[in-house]
């Protein structure tokens, strides 16, 4: 067969495919492409480059030399399927994908690779309204991790401060599962109650207890064959986790007032914020429990672990809350809010900016109003915003007068000097000897 068949033959291979797939050489050359890649990314461009990396990502040189994963690579060495998540530029913009790299020999044995490329259409890399944000390296991880788990039945345990996303990653563990067209249903475990807990989870028979005057299906039947999502599930107390792991091991649950098990089909997603191995060694989690729920678990990064994402979340919460309204923030109130803490992580970004879209004075945010946004904030956290304000605005006026260093810190030690007139006190908070705080006061006045 010559070259030209074989590729032919590819051809159709690749249209075997339903997702964009492309067939590329040893030299990064993208060779073949198959009808779904062309509906969906355009085809190739005559006249420019036909290298992966330059189309996927407008790279002049391989994703390894751009500190990325070349799938190719390990294929490669391996011979073995190879799968990485990227961010591809598209049409659409950028757009997290996940790439499964399979090496091929034709009858020269030359080795080609065939690429089939999945959109991840859960999560964007561009503000969009209504999705899972991000494109830092923290949250392509968690992405991966996702999109991997999410294809099996595996119990997923989410992990992570209050505000990092869990319940959105919950969601989107179960929009990439084979369970997508299935119910996902949340149970709040906080707060749950001995009767609460077992009428809410497993239902039950009307005339069950007084008050019960119709059946009613719980939870865990209106989760059938998709997912169940509990949230907060250190909170489940110590006396009900025992009938939540007779359920979890057995499949199977007795709707309150009823004689007759049912049997129970979902995938379990659990999320916590607390620290469940500490919980287990106080005695506070039942340690089978924990082993059952914690198959896989998923850290979610904290928004300081993904600032990178900052200016992107920015932009889709904006595009979120005031929909059509073309809100944008000034530099400098950009500036101001990637040097919070975001203890609260994105939901407390996301108040901020909702306070800031209700004090506004125009479409674009300035600094005053974040920082009004900020001083809304309870007693502990106006402190923290406030310290931050304070530096903010002092150390713009200075910069405004464009002083030197040298000048700085001479007037610094002078206000040092007018606030505390011990000057051991004065020396011990500057970080220096007596001697130098006298030689560099010397400096800035000579008689003293
Ligand atoms: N990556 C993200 N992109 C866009 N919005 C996000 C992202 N992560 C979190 N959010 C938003 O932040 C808010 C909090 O998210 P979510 O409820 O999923 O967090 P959580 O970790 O479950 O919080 P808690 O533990 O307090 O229940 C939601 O409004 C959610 O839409």
């Amino acid at each position: 067969m010559t070259n030209a068949s074989w590729l032919e033959t590819m051809r159709n291979v690749l249209d075997s495919y339903a997702d964009p797939a492309v067939l590329v050489d040893t030299d990064y050359n993208v060779v073949v492409t198959n009808s779904s890649y062309d509906f969906r990314f355009g085809g190739l461009k005559e006249n420019s480059p036909a290298k992966c990396y330059f189309i996927s990502h407008g790279y002049q040189r391989p994703c390894d030399l751009e500190g990325e994963t070349c799938p190719m690579q390990e294929a490669r060495e391996t011979r073995k399927r190879a799968s990485v998540l990227h961010i591809h530029n598209t049409p659409q913009g950028k757009e997290h994908v996940g790439i499964d790299t399979i090496p091929i020999v034709d009858e020269e044995q030359r080795t080609y690779f065939i690429e089939v490329i999945k959109p991840i259409l859960e999560v964007s890399a561009e503000p969009i309204a209504n999705k899972m944000i991000g494109r830092s390296p923290a949250f392509n991880r968690l992405v991966d991790l996702i999109h991997r788990v999410g294809k099996t039945n595996t119990n997923v345990l989410l992990i992570g401060a209050s505000g990092t996303g869990k319940e959105l990653a919950a969601q989107a563990i179960h929009s990439v599962s084979p369970r997508a067209s299935k119910p996902f249903v949340t149970v709040e475990c906080s707060g749950l109650t001995d009767t609460l807990f077992e009428s809410e989870l497993f239902g039950h028979m009307k005339g069950a207890f007084t008050g019960a005057t119709y059946n009613r299906t719980g939870l865990v039947q209106s989760a059938q064959g998709g997912t169940l999502f509990l949230d907060e599930v250190g909170d489940v107390p110590l006396h009900l986790q025992v009938k939540l792991l007779r359920l979890i091991e057995t499949k199977t649950f007795r709707p309150v007032g009823d004689s007759k098990p049912a049997a129970a089909d979902f995938r379990l997603v659990c999320a916590t914020h607390k620290d469940l191995p500490t919980m287990v060694e106080r005695g506070e989690f039942r340690e089978d429990l924990y082993h059952r729920i914690s198959t896989f678990p998923i850290s979610l990064p904290s928004l300081a672990e993904r600032r990178e994402d900052l200016p992107l979340l920015v932009q889709s919460i904006l595009l979120r809350i005031a929909g059509n309204v073309p809100l944008s923030l000034t530099d400098d109130a950009q500036a101001l809010l990637s040097r919070q803490s975001f203890k609260g992580n994105v939901r407390e970004l996301k108040n901020i900016l909702e306070r800031a879209i209700v004090l506004r004075h125009d479409d674009l945010i300035g600094v005053d109003v974040i920082l009004q946004s900020l001083n809304l904030l309870p007693a502990q956290d106006v402190m923290r915003a406030g310290q931050t304000v304070a530096s903010h605005t002092v150390f713009q006026q200075l910069a405004q007068q464009k002083l030197s260093l040298d000048a700085l810190e001479q007037r610094y030690l002078e206000a040092l000097l007018q606030t505390y007139s011990d000057k051991i006190q004065v020396a011990e908070i500057a970080g220096c000897s007596l001697r130098t705080l006298y030689r560099k006061l010397e400096l800035v006045n000579p008689e003293k």
